[in-house]
């Protein structure tokens, strides 16, 4: 049962029933969601008409950008050698998924005298001070580029980075600071925008609506992955490509999001409450890193839309395989059966790593011998899921040609799809995030924002009351 989708394909055997997996789906089972698809289709597309959903809605006029986009991405290039995003949650994690997957695939790619004139690229989401102290230190500021990424330019982490990094520019760079510095955020709101447009920062603007883990497809992500050589215009194409499809094709078994949304939505009705994200790819790791954000925080919600009490989600969990093999799989295999696994695998990669024969060497070892690591990673891969289906464990599989910037723009898109479409199976808004804020407001309380000064009592009263073990 694959689902054959361009240059990606979703395998979805292991969700349905067959002799070897008696408590799988049905068709039927498939098919009795159709309805309930076809509702959250009309009504997003209705959204998406009506300029309320803007995460697809926008795709054809990033491609307009893209000329201005990547003319700054090319200077910028030949200047700086290293590019850093400062950022958090969704202003890094694209960003971080998409050059974890393609950036060493562009290198290899590139005629040699190309490989040269792109940026290193780093990422500092979190606010470790050892590692944004040794950051500095191996980076020279004259040969780097700081990206400020904030939606909301209001988050207390970026801010205070932006704040010490604009310091340390200031005392190395002198007047021509401001160049060290590009932001992205919001075009009308924030305490970001006022400081860059007085400043004199290059700014992108990141379209309103857009919620950051919606973002990679904006500024966001694309001036990062131009920067360092990775092909946008394919990118958004492959995005573009699948949004078109989804839109347009009918029914569970051929619109991709729709068969996507309704295995999640059953497997969830059967109790399974995780969802263990599993790539095959060193270079898809990070993508589970994305994919657990806008899981968690679009579906996890204690309300739902008529304001109902109803506490829902599933749990995303990483894994990489077959590291995980080793370490996870396990649990998956005999712990409790609440999970649901998606794997996320290739249909080759670029290279060929054959493994030596050696004729000395006893049985049990020389067997490897003539062949490739590929088939080894294969081979396990298969054997998982026939243990997992031999177990009674749910499990289907998204296969991409080849890592390259088309497919991987079709599988954010894919992603986010999903996860809307789930929202409204759910009747919840996929796209806030409350349960985030009282953190936040305590933060701004313990840190001495005005207007927080409720925050911060509450917060010292609960801090008076510890049991602790010393
Ligand atoms: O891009 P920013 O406005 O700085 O937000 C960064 C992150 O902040 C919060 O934690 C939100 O829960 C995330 O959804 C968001 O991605």
């Amino acid at each position: 049962m694959v689902n054959e989708i361009s240059k990606l394909c979703i395998d979805y055997t292991g969700m349905m029933c067959s002799s070897q997996n008696p408590k799988g789906f049905s068709k039927e089972d498939l098919q009795g969601l159709q309805a309930k698809l076809d509702e959250a289709q009309n009504s997003l597309h209705a959204r998406r008409e009506s300029g309320n959903l803007d995460f697809s809605l926008l795709l054809p006029s990033m491609l307009s950008q893209l000329p201005e986009l990547c003319e700054y991405a090319d200077q910028a290039a030949s200047r700086f050698e290293n590019f850093v995003v400062l950022g958090i949650g969704g202003s890094a994690l694209g960003p971080l998924a998409v050059q974890q997957a393609l950036n060493h695939y562009y290198y290899n790619e590139l005629a040699p005298e190309k490989r040269f004139g792109r940026s290193r690229f780093y990422v500092l989401d979190n606010i470790d001070p050892l590692r944004f102290r040794e950051l500095g230190q191996i980076l020279d500021p004259q040969k780097t580029l700081y990206n400020v990424i904030s939606k909301s330019g209001n988050t207390s982490e970026t801010m205070a980075q932006f704040l010490i990094v604009r310091d340390y520019l200031r005392h190395f760079c002198g007047e021509s600071y401001a160049d060290h510095l590009v932001v992205t955020t919001d075009q009308q709101k924030g305490n970001l925008l006022p400081i860059a447009l007085k400043e004199g920062f290059k700014r992108f603007v990141i379209p309103s609506g857009i919620g950051g883990r919606f973002s990679e497809l904006t500024p966001v992500g694309l001036l990062a992955a131009a920067i360092c050589g990775i092909d946008v215009e394919q990118l958004l194409a492959g995005a573009i490509e699948m949004d078109r499809r989804i839109r347009e094709t009918k029914g569970v078994f051929g619109n991709p999001a729709q068969l996507k949304t309704a295995l999640s939505y059953l497997s969830w009705q059967k109790g399974k409450n995780i969802s263990v994200f599993m790539p095959y790819v060193d270079g898809l790791k990070t993508m589970a890193d994305w994919y657990a954000q806008l899981w968690a925080e679009s579906l996890g919600k204690r309300y739902d839309r008529l304001g109902k009490e109803v506490t829902l989600g599933q749990t995303p969990v990483k894994a990489l395989g077959v590291t995980d093999q080793h370490s996870q799989i396990q649990l998956y295999t005999e712990g409790p059966d609440d999970k649901v696994i998606t794997f996320l695998t290739l249909k080759e990669f670029r290279v060929t790593q054959e493994i030596p024969e050696d004729l000395t060497l006893p049985e049990d070892i020389r067997f490897l011998g003539g062949k490739t690591l590929e088939e080894l990673l294969f081979a396990e891969q298969k054997a998982t899921e026939y243990a997992l289906t031999k177990a009674g464990r749910q499990h289907l599989k998204i296969i991409l040609s080849a890592l390259t910037p088309y497919n991987i723009g079709q599988l954010l898109l894919l992603l986010e799809w999903e996860t809307a479409y789930m929202g409204e199976l759910l009747n919840i808004n996929a796209f806030d995030q409350p349960g985030v804020e009282e953190g936040k407001n305590g933060t701004y309380g313990l840190m001495g924002r005005p207007g927080y000064e409720a925050e911060k009592l509450a917060i010292e009263a609960y801090g008076s009351e510890r049991h602790i073990l010393t």
